[in-house]
């Protein structure tokens, strides 16, 4: 079946932009998208407009954005794959981005006009050949270089959404004065840049002296109001939550499921880049747990529509200094306890009562999921043997590097599974951590792939020293 476009009423006009452009190709469709309660039963009637205010149902649970798939099945499996595979590496507004290239699974309401983005997401799948041959005895094992993106984070993927949601709501005068989130680095600077891009203020609450120099200048920058607040993420929480429910800021962490809707692009992304073959196993590091829900939702909706025959089994990955999840699935998913999240390399997941524990429990329960934890040593091992392989992933990537180690030795995932661990954020956002551990600067950390630079004399006779030392140990090809 095909969708039908509406012929252009208007000619095009000399030196129009994309934006312009994209007015005179209005398709007429029936798609449409409401929050429901999540995992409601199936009679719960309970339902808002995604252009209500609202992150929470009437008993207080998460909310979940449900698309009309009775409308979405009028096409079939191939339709959407070659809807998809056309628009890759295009242009055109606003399908250039690897969210909105998906927009009919998105947002299907929305007007492209109000959409704000910065052509995120068709970040790289490739093939991490001689890491996995050499570390892991592995033919068939990909990184999702998600911190390939404007902001350097998965967070693009969400955030695009849901600022384009804001866009909409003011333009239909609801009382949005500005944006506002909690933050371990990614979601403020996400935030702070899609507000600055569209001229909406967007106010971040930052646990002081948590996150890297890196990501707290990302929103400075991009002319957010940053509150430092001493506390650690889970405070910041707390009362961003308290706040939102006072003043007419609206909340942009994943408790907000609008978030999500983009972020599972990432999962569509994987299959369209394996030409809709599903992999074996997509590890994923989890904080405050909606990434993890996010890429089940993706995968589930292209298996229930028919672009897929399967679900890839998803493996959470937590440091062990902030992992409730982990501890939680140990005790056979029995009587979830929050934790204190203490201090760990991978601060962007130090994060000890996740706002989407249900959704991940849920996520995991039913794709035959695995939990795992890294300690501090593992993560930050797993991180330097990437990096030896040509890699620069952040700590967090070293979480989930980690959980395949431990997978493999123990034979849960055989050499030739295929398999894609996703990288979450750029390296360059936590140097900081490189260079204590090459430093050797880790108390209580063998670091024992540590390569300190070494100091030498300005002189021909010092630098060839260090050099034949150097070359006589050097592995021989
Ligand atoms: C770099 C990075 N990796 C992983 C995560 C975990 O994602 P989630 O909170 O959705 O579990 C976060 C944020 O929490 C992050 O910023
Ligand atoms: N790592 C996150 C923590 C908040 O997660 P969110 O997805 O709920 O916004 C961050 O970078 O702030």
């Amino acid at each position: 079946m095909n969708m039908k476009a509406t012929p252009s009423s208007s000619p095009p006009k000399l030196h129009e932009n994309i934006r312009e452009e994209a007015r005179r190709h209005v398709k007429s469709h029936n798609f449409s998208a409401k929050y429901v309660p999540f995992n409601a039963p199936p009679d719960s009637v309970e339902s808002y407009s995604l252009d209500e205010i609202v992150y929470r149902s009437r008993c207080g649970g998460l909310l979940d954005v449900q698309h009309d798939m009775e409308a979405l099945k009028q096409f079939d499996g191939n339709y959407w794959k070659s809807l998809f595979d056309s628009r890759v590496g295009k242009t055109t507004w606003p399908y250039g981005s690897g969210v909105w290239s998906k927009k009919e699974w998105v947002l299907p309401e929305i007007d492209s006009d109000d959409i704000v983005s910065a052509f995120e997401g068709n970040s790289n799948l490739f093939w991490a050949e001689r890491f996995g041959k050499q570390f892991l005895g592995m033919s068939d094992l990909w990184v999702k270089h998600c911190g390939i993106s404007h902001t350097g984070s998965f967070k693009d993927l969400g955030m695009t959404v849901l600022v384009s949601q804001v866009n909409r709501l003011r333009k239909m005068k609801r009382p949005v004065v500005g944006v506002g989130c909690a933050s371990t680095g990614d979601t403020s600077a996400a935030l702070s840049a899609y507000c600055a891009s569209a001229g909406i203020p967007s106010i971040v609450f930052l646990p002081a002296d948590k996150i890297s120099m890196a990501q707290l200048v990302q929103p400075i920058a991009n002319g957010a109001f940053v509150l430092s607040i001493d506390t650690d993420f889970d405070g910041c929480m707390q009362l961003i939550r308290e706040v939102t429910a006072e003043l007419p800021i609206y909340l942009a962490n994943s408790l907000n499921s609008l978030r999500l809707e983009g972020q599972k692009t990432a999962a569509i992304e994987i299959l369209q880049q394996f030409d809709w073959e599903v992999p074996d196993w997509v590890i994923v590091p989890g904080g405050n747990l909606g990434n993890i829900y996010a890429f089940y939702k993706g995968f589930k909706m292209c298996y229930e529509l028919g672009l897929v025959n399967k679900m890839p089994r998803l493996v959470c990955a937590q440091a062990a200094n902030a992992n409730p999840l982990y501890l939680h699935y140990k005790s056979g998913w029995n009587d979830f306890k929050p934790v204190k999240a203490n201090t760990t390399f991978a601060s962007a997941i130090q994060i000890g009562d996740p706002v989407s524990i249900d959704r991940a429990v849920f996520a995991l329960q039913n794709c035959d999921g695995i939990v795992e934890e890294a300690t501090e040593e593992e993560l930050m091992d797993a991180m330097a043997q990437a990096d030896s392989t040509g890699m620069f992933i952040c700590p967090h990537t070293g979480v989930a590097l980690t959980a395949l180690f431990k997978l493999r030795n123990q034979g849960v995932i055989g050499p030739n599974d295929r398999t894609v661990v996703v990288s979450t954020a750029h390296g360059l956002k936590f140097t900081q951590s490189k260079i204590d551990y090459h430093s050797k600067n880790i108390p209580d950390m063998s670091c024992k792939f540590a390569n300190p630079p070494v100091e030498v004399k300005a002189d021909f006779g010092a630098v060839m020293d260090v050099l034949k030392g150097y070359l006589n140990k050097a592995p021989k090809v």
